[in-house]
């Protein structure tokens, strides 16, 4: 094979940026995407693509908190152990029934929690806090105790007045979320559709993973954890072939994933090797290369660019950078896209959880994992964390950012770590 090694040529003269502007460039791309409604019960994790208000108050009528005797609470300002309140009842009140009676001075409605509190009375007192006696086919409810106005009485609006603010704009949907939404009848809910991102591995080795291994070859593991990621994004992932090392094959394939989807994700191939056929793809005409070399590790050579108006990521194939490159760049472009209120994941300030001795020129993300030591969030580096170790992936939960020139770490030094959402155990 004939190589014209000149190291000085394009493929080898990459001019690196900082992540941050990586980021800045990737996510010019991240426009806000269109509205769509679902119904309630599919809008888990969706993202809400308009503000909502209160059609009215919550909770809409005076809500007993006990099961118990509904009083006027002044009846019982003389209440004493030796000196009891007799009560005539007059109603019993169920859970979503309304009395028809006006609780009067020297009345009382026995009522259930969660019911309607009667016009007229204002303090419910508790079963256990009472005694009953029948006289003349009447019932009478005893008190010892004086209660005070609003006791076991939830007034209308307490959680949320009519035409307040239930919900911003590009909140995540969880159960808290979801709970606020059954209780307003929001049945049919406003989210931002979710970013369509096709991923494509490339390489020759690659095997399918129910394909038996064969000497030189290892199982695409790539498509599928970056289709995890991309879905815990809140993107909808779509897997396609994986392409084998031929730069038009690989071409074609992603000019048309461009135009069917709203990014496109490969991993492998961006590095200056022979079959490096990414790094080659981007180089050619037509093709507005945004980077393909960031001051990071791992993922140095993640690259992106612009083919057609449609936004690519050229991942790395090593495992480690393929994750991290995914989780810095691909994710806070989807979260734009969705109109999240943060795209990008937290950074903690925590502490070193064993001695970190290695040095580097750029900035390092190490996987870790984060855990309590009397109380206080320590971070431990992952025993390999090598880019092309895929294994110690799955034991981390964090990524601890370790600056350029950064010297030898102790164990207890305060550090930086961004922390992921996603993960198993
Ligand atoms: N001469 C140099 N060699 C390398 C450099 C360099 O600067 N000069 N950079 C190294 C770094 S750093 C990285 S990271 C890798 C980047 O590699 P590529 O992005 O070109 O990826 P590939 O060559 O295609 O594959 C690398 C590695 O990953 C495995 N791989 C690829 N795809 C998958 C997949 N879908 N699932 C699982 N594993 C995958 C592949 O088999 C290789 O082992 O380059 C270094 N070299
Ligand atoms: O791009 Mo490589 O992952 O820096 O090690
Ligand atoms: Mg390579």
């Amino acid at each position: 094979m004939k190589h014209s090694d000149d190291y000085s040529n394009e493929k080898f003269k990459r001019r690196a940026i900082s992540v941050e502007e990586a980021q800045k460039r990737v996510m010019q791309y991240g426009k806000p995407g269109a509205a769509e409604f679902v119904l309630l019960s599919e809008a888990h994790g969706r993202f809400l693509a308009e503000s909502l208000h209160a059609p009215h108050p919550f909770p809409h009528f005076r809500r007993s908190g006990m099961d118990g005797y509904a009083v006027v609470s002044a009846d019982t300002k003389n209440c004493a152990e030796d000196e009891i309140v007799w009560l005539r009842v007059v109603d019993e009140i169920p859970c979503g029934q309304v009395s028809d009676h006006i609780i009067a001075s020297g009345l009382a409605a026995r009522i259930m929690t969660g019911a309607q509190v009667p016009e007229g009375a204002d303090a419910v007192v508790m079963l256990e806090a009472t005694r009953q006696r029948e006289e003349r086919g009447d019932v009478y409810v005893g008190l010892k105790k004086k209660v005070e106005p609003g006791n076991n009485v939830t007034p209308v609006g307490y959680e949320l007045k009519e035409g307040q603010l239930l919900l911003e704009q590009g909140r995540q949907l969880g159960a808290g979320e979801i709970s606020v939404l059954a209780s307003f009848g929001i049945h049919s809910v406003p989210v931002v559709r979710k970013p369509r991102v096709a991923v494509i591995s490339t390489g020759s080795e690659l095997l399918a993973v129910d394909e038996p291994l064969q000497p030189g070859r290892i199982r695409n593991s790539n498509s599928f954890m970056l289709a995890v990621q991309i879905r815990e994004a809140g993107g909808e992932p779509y897997i396609l072939d994986s392409v084998q090392d031929d730069v038009e094959a690989a071409r074609r394939t992603v000019l048309d994933a461009l135009s069917g989807f709203d990014y496109v994700v490969t991993s492998g191939g961006v590095s200056v090797g022979d079959y490096d056929i990414m790094g080659d793809l981007v180089r050619q005409e037509g093709v507005n290369l945004l980077f393909n070399k960031i001051t990071m590790r791992p993922g140095s050579v993640t690259t992106a660019a612009v083919i057609d108006e449609g936004l690519l990521f050229a991942l790395s194939g090593n495992p480690g950078a393929c994750f991290v490159g995914c989780e810095l760049l691909v994710r806070p472009v989807i979260r734009t896209m969705l109109g999240a209120q943060q795209p990008f994941l937290p950074r903690w300030e925590v502490l070193l959880g064993a001695d970190y001795h290695r040095v580097n020129n750029f900035t390092r993300f190490v996987r870790a994992r984060t855990e309590i030591r009397d109380g206080r969030i320590y971070a431990v580096p992952a025993a390999v964390d090598e880019s092309s170790v895929m294994i110690s992936i799955k034991d981390s939960d964090c990524l601890i950012v370790i600056p350029p020139g950064t010297g030898q770490l102790r164990t207890g030094d305060k550090i930086e770590i961004i922390k992921l959402e996603g993960g198993g155990s």
